[in-house]
């Protein structure tokens, strides 16, 4: 008779074996049992992977307008072996999914990897039911307003520097992402011009610029065999671009700049001080050529990194929900997540000291209702001190816990950061290829005075920098512009960051559709029967680009479709935490009811339900419209017309340049500084001399 030992020795192989045939075998019966199997859709390529290869170069190869046009706005694609998940574009199934967040929450894999992105299970991205609803904030107009003089500062100061590069284009570098991982940083022969480098100014080992810190990673996209290594951009000599022509005759050479490492480290700073009063240095490391990044930064870089890298073990983890159990931290990690823990914890303290100073300072139950919802006196003005505020004026078992607190820090730097800079990127790149709509934005930007003082000390340009300084009505006039809404609006229609998400019914549910469809048995379907456990893709940026609902011209940059008449430009249709607007599913309502601009570019959802759609929209909207403002008055952007630009999704939409795939994400424009005009309102700029680095 074997001793119990080897009992076990022996059994256990067989136990385990038994646990994933098993598992294997319930998931199969799952999705032989899911209704979604009667559905039309594409033909699966792969048993393993089904359509998922495809799904990854989605944005390129118009996959979803595709499939809509050979199987109608409701079908299936397969996922890991076989299974069905439903993506549909029909606009009253997406409001019904959309306006029941927590019925149809984002399917666990997804929650995972979030969590993973140091968010943790508590924050808003990934918390779920109760502990959703507790957080649930709503910033409002007025919060918003009161951090622009961030933006203004961090938008200032990047167009400083860009200057400074137009200026003496030799010596400049192109930083790295700010929250890249740290290791790899391989140097391909050619990626910088010798005759452009400064031989006494070495450049420092830089990290890639190109590894993307994903706010919804897909954990599939990985599967994809990755391009080479990224490199570092280079300083490339300025040449004429087609669309560049008037930089000759100024005498003011347009250089090559790629944009995207820079708008990153300047939304990581913005996001660090508006999101939680932390001073990240970004933008300044970089114009110092420091390598070195903040404390804070290191560890978000170890932390995102380590969350981005495929391993098998985290789709295994999917579908074997026991392997969970044997996630591991290795010493970076575990350092990492002790940084952000420490440095989350003096910043929540600050601010939980302060506004308790106040309320026991307070007199009258007025002035302490003032301490707590925060006025310009109290502490400072960030979403953070915002979150701790709202929390301590809740009743006690609505309080968010400080893990919970904790964990929103790493919810707004996943979610605020990238997307920001995404937005950005794309929008400079969308001027770039329209020049006469870059003109007239310019032309509209110009037309707003801008006040004293003159200069900003070393460069004379015609307004301040300093946050304090920046005129709030002035602020308040950026952001009613109505060409440069037009802008934003249709280029976060065109490239909203996040192009697609995911949902799970919870429940066997009936989910109504506008468009009825003939499944596969040729039945007419007037519904869409789930059931518990099946997946669903909401394609975010195929449903801004269908032309049913934005017209024939539907892929095209035309900012003017906002202005024309019948467009309801009107944007915060359904305020977050706020009224909502029902159920968002009505007849006769032909489009999509998102967050803002009739799009889902920011999400959409309605409070009766859950509403999972952006809390950061007023922040990112205002925050690029500054930096636009800013950038756009003083600086023009060209391309390369015969660079073919594709987006790589991670699940943020970054640029890449086809025929540079080794060299990563980018987004290589050209920028020249454009004299002012002389009919411009703008106050006359102080006289610069000849040796000045700035001279119209
Ligand atoms: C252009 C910029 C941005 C875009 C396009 C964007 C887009 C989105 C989208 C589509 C969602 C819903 C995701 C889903 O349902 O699966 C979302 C959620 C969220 N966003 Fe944003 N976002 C942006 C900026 C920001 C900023 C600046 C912040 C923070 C300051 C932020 C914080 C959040 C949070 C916390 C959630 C989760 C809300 C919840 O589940 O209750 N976002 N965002």
């Amino acid at each position: 008779m074997p001793s119990p030992t080897v009992l076990v020795l022996l059994l256990l192989p067989l136990l385990v074996g038994l646990y994933f045939a098993w598992t294997f075998l319930l998931l199969l019966l799952r999705q032989a049992r899911s209704p979604l199997r009667h559905l039309p859709g594409p033909p699966s390529p792969s048993f393993f992977m089904g359509n998922l290869r495809e799904m990854h170069d989605q944005e390129n190869n118009a996959l979803v307008a595709r499939w809509v046009a050979e199987h109608g706005s409701t079908f299936v694609y397969r996922g890991f072996i076989g299974g069905c998940r439903l993506m549909t574009t029909d606009p009253r199934a997406v409001n019904y999914i959309m306006s029941r967040g927590y019925e149809y929450p984002k399917p666990d894999f997804v929650r995972d990897s979030l969590a993973s992105m140091a968010a943790g299970y508590e924050g808003l991205l990934t918390a779920e039911g109760d502990m959703h609803r507790k957080q649930n904030p709503a910033f409002s107009a007025t919060q918003i307003r009161s951090l622009t003089p961030i933006f203004w500062e961090k938008a200032v100061r990047l167009r400083d520097i860009w200057l400074d590069i137009t200026a003496s284009p030799k010596s400049f570098f192109t930083p790295a992402d700010p929250l890249a991982a740290p290791e790899e940083s391989p140097q391909q022969p050619g990626d910088v011009d010798p005759e452009l480098q400064e031989p006494a100014s070495p450049r420092p080992a830089l990290s890639p610029s190109a590894v993307t810190t994903s706010f919804l990673p897909n954990p599939f996209s990985s599967f994809v065999p990755s391009k080479a290594s990224p490199t570092l951009p280079s300083v490339i000599k300025a040449r004429s671009a087609a669309s560049s022509s008037s930089a000759g005759a100024l005498g003011n050479a347009p250089c090559r700049l790629d944009v995207l490492p820079w708008l990153a480290r300047a939304t990581l700073d913005v996001i660090g001080e508006a999101g939680f009063g932390y001073a990240f240095g970004a933008l300044e490391a970089a114009a110092e050529r420091r390598e070195s990044e903040s404390e804070l930064a290191r560890a978000f870089g170890v932390i995102f990194g380590t969350a981005r890298k495929f391993r098998v073990m985290t789709i295994l983890q999917v579908w074997f929900p026991v392997l969970r159990a044997f996630r591991s931290e290795n010493a970076a990690m575990q350092e990492a997540n002790a940084t952000m823990r420490r440095i989350g914890m003096e910043l929540i303290e600050q601010r939980r000291a302060g506004v308790s100073e106040k309320v026991e300072r307070s007199g009258s139950e007025s002035e302490k209702a003032g301490a707590i919802e925060g006025d310009k006196t109290v502490l400072d003005r960030d979403l953070l001190s915002v979150l701790i505020r709202s929390n301590i004026s809740e009743v006690p078992t609505q309080r968010m816990s400080i893990n919970e607190i904790l964990c929103q820090i790493s919810t707004f730097l996943a979610a605020g950061h990238e997307t920001s800079s995404s937005s950005l990127t794309w929008t400079l790149y969308a001027l770039a290829r329209s020049p006469s709509v870059q003109a007239k934005l310019r032309e509209e930007l110009r037309s707003v005075p801008i006040p004293a003082p003159l200069s900003n000390g070393r460069h004379p340009h015609p307004y301040p920098s300093a946050p304090d300084s920046a005129d709030p009505s002035l602020l308040d006039h950026i952001s009613q512009l109505p060409y440069l809404d037009a802008v934003v609006r249709e280029s976060l229609r065109l490239f909203a960051p996040i192009t697609t998400t995911m949902r799970m019914a919870t429940a066997d549910d009936v989910i109504p559709v506008a468009a009825p469809f003939v499944d596969r048995r040729g039945r007419t379907c007037t519904e869409i029967r789930v059931r518990r456990g099946d997946i669903i893709s909401v394609p975010i940026q195929a449903l801004n680009k269908g032309t049913g609902e934005w017209g024939p011209d539907a892929e095209a940059f035309r900012p003017e479709r906002w202005l024309e008449e019948g467009e309801d430009g009107d944007g915060d249709e359904s305020e977050k935490g706020g009224k909502g607007k029902g159920e968002g599913e009505g007849e006769g309502r032909r489009r999509v009811q998102g967050l803002w601009g009739n799009m889902l570019t920011f999400g959409g959802g309605t409070p009766v339900n859950g509403n999972r759609s952006c809390i950061g929209y007023r922040f990112a909207l205002s925050e690029i419209k500054v930096f636009l403002f800013v950038l756009v008055r003083d600086l023009e952007f060209s391309i390369d017309p015969t660079l073919e630009i594709e987006k790589k999704v991670n699940v943020v939409t970054r640029p890449c340049v086809k025929s540079e795939p080794h060299r990563g994400n980018q987004m290589p424009l050209y920028i020249r500084r454009v004299p002012p005009s002389p009919a411009s309102p703008v106050s006359p700029v102080s006289p610069v001399s000849p040796t000045s680095d700035y001279y119209y």
